[in-house]
């Protein structure tokens, strides 16, 4: 017989004792978690298109899906988490019009389109490590499968779902019954008025298997039974899922904003293909927002590595989501994060001083981990960490019990570091106020900032896309 480690002792002796249950997009209800296969449940979570930077509405979602993995992990489950990297085929518009936004950002950043979905898939990962989110088993690049996904458009196009126009072979959703279901989509209202010319489709709810090239000079293109060209966005998530997970898994992932077209399209296709939806349950981390507006990399997007230039650790924004239901919407200002950075680093203070060699109370575990099964309910979690923090068993044990709680929120809780946003709202405001200042060429009202700045006790460094705020000597003088 084989025998357990001393971290499989541990697990099992933590398991949650609640029914682990998700809400469901398909079913729109909270259901139990009734895996396939208890021994290995496959996890598909749709990854980025990489043509720029990676803003913190991306983020949040693989946030989502961290806690998700997290928690199927804590439950005793291991898992096989497949992320895919659109490399190629996503194009502008998601009705298959417009450029590919590879061939698009390679344009805007001087380089070819290899360069750059390698620049940005690095620094996507690198944004991943430094949230602590864990790396999926399998990372798989859609140029990488072009063969896998010529193969699922041949079975289509074998079983008669498919149709070829002059600019490449569509899917025929028409000849699915209940193509729509996951977004409950009105398609006879969809198709009232539109005029569907741009791509010679037969339907508006039609989308592209394979794109052709046409003569144009492309970057990325690769020969297939129809002619020179590329594959549509969607078919890489069912032939890459299918290839790692095989034809029925457990659960996929993604955005809200994939529910209407690309995972209803991506169920479509395996639907055709295999008589029934790849995944068992379907499930979306609701969006980002600034100012009531949806984050996004065309239009007001907000970076990493633009919070850690104004001071703030990536695991204050974490922490930030962390205090927020995946299923609702989150908005995005300097100040919740403030929030979040200033009660992070109290909490951390606070526990660098508690002693090691406790017991874990199973009272706040067993009440952390019921909200935690219950469909991720975080903003509850973190409200019975803080219940435990505030109460009155021994501070060993509250150790003891946060260093299981971090198996799920991974805010390295326990270790001891520098926190390194210690930088007031204020600050962060004046800073702000000077750099808009500035790129109106507003001298005075720039220099005059720039005094108010160093009087708090920090110093603005201008850089090309932002600045840097530093603590100077005089870091005692406060600002108002
Ligand atoms: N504002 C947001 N908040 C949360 N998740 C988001 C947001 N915008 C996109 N996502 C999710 O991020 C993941 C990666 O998406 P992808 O890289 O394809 O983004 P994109 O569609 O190119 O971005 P954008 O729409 O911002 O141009 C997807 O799961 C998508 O649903
Ligand atoms: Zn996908």
């Amino acid at each position: 017989m084989q025998q357990k480690s001393i971290d499989q002792y541990e697990s099992e002796s933590f398991k949650p004792q609640s029914q682990l249950q998700f809400f469901d997009s398909w079913q729109r209800a909270i259901i139990p978690f009734q895996p396939l296969d208890p021994a290995k449940i496959g996890l598909y979570a749709c990854g980025p298109t990489v043509y720029d930077y990676a803003h913190l509405g991306n983020l949040r979602t693989y946030i989502f899906v961290d806690i998700l993995r997290r928690t199927l992990k804590l439950n005793g489950y291991q898992i096989h988490h497949v992320m895919n990297i659109t490399d190629v085929g996503h194009l502008v518009s998601d009705a298959d019009s417009g450029e590919d936004k590879m061939e698009k950002g390679a344009r805007k950043h001087n380089k070819s389109a290899w360069q750059i979905a390698e620049y940005f898939e690095n620094k996507f990962l690198s944004d991943l490590a430094e949230l602590n989110i864990e790396t999926p088993e399998t990372i798989c690049r859609a140029t990488e499968h072009i063969q896998q996904q010529i193969e699922f458009v041949q079975q289509l196009q074998d079983k008669g779902f498919t149709y070829q126009t002059s600019d490449g072979v569509y899917f025929d959703s028409s000849k699915l019954k209940d193509y729509g279901q996951l977004a409950r989509l009105d398609i006879a209202g969809l198709k009232s008025g539109v005029r569907v010319e741009a791509a010679e489709k037969r339907s508006i709810t039609d989308f592209a298997l394979w794109k052709f090239s046409r003569g144009e000079q492309r970057q990325m293109e690769w020969p297939s039974p129809w002619g020179i060209g590329f594959p549509g966005w969607h078919i890489e998530c069912s032939a890459m899922s299918e290839h790692y997970l095989g034809k029925q898994f457990d659960i996929h992932a993604g955005g809200e904003d994939h529910i209407p077209v690309h995972h209803t399209n991506e169920i479509a296709q395996s639907q055709a293909k295999n008589g029934h939806r790849q995944a068992s349950y379907w499930m979306h981390g609701y969006f980002l927002q600034l100012d009531q507006q949806k984050i996004s990399k065309s239009g007001t997007s907000l970076l990493l590595s633009e919070l850690v230039q104004r001071g703030f650790s990536p695991l204050a924004y974490r922490y930030l989501v962390l205090t927020s239901h995946y299923r609702s919407h989150l908005n995005f200002s300097w100040q919740s994060l403030q929030q979040a950075s200033d009660r992070m680093i109290k909490l951390k203070t606070k526990v660098s001083a508690w002693p090691e060699d406790g017991q874990v109370d199973r009272y706040f575990w067993n009440k952390f981990t019921e909200k935690i099964n219950n469909d991720l309910a975080m903003p509850q979690a973190m409200a019975v960490l803080s219940e435990m923090i505030a109460s009155e068993i021994a501070d060993e044990n509250k150790r003891a019990t946060l260093q299981q709680m971090e198996r799920v929120l991974g805010l390295d809780l326990l270790k001891a570091d520098q926190v390194s946003s210690e930088i007031p709202l204020q600050v962060i405001t004046l800073a702000e106020q000077r750099w808009q200042a500035r790129k109106q060429k507003n001298w005075l009202e720039a220099d005059r900032l720039r005094e108010l700045i160093l009087q708090a006790g920090y110093q603005m460094q201008d850089q090309d896309k932002g600045f840097k705020l530093e603590k100077t000597k005089l870091s005692k003088v406060t600002v108002y």
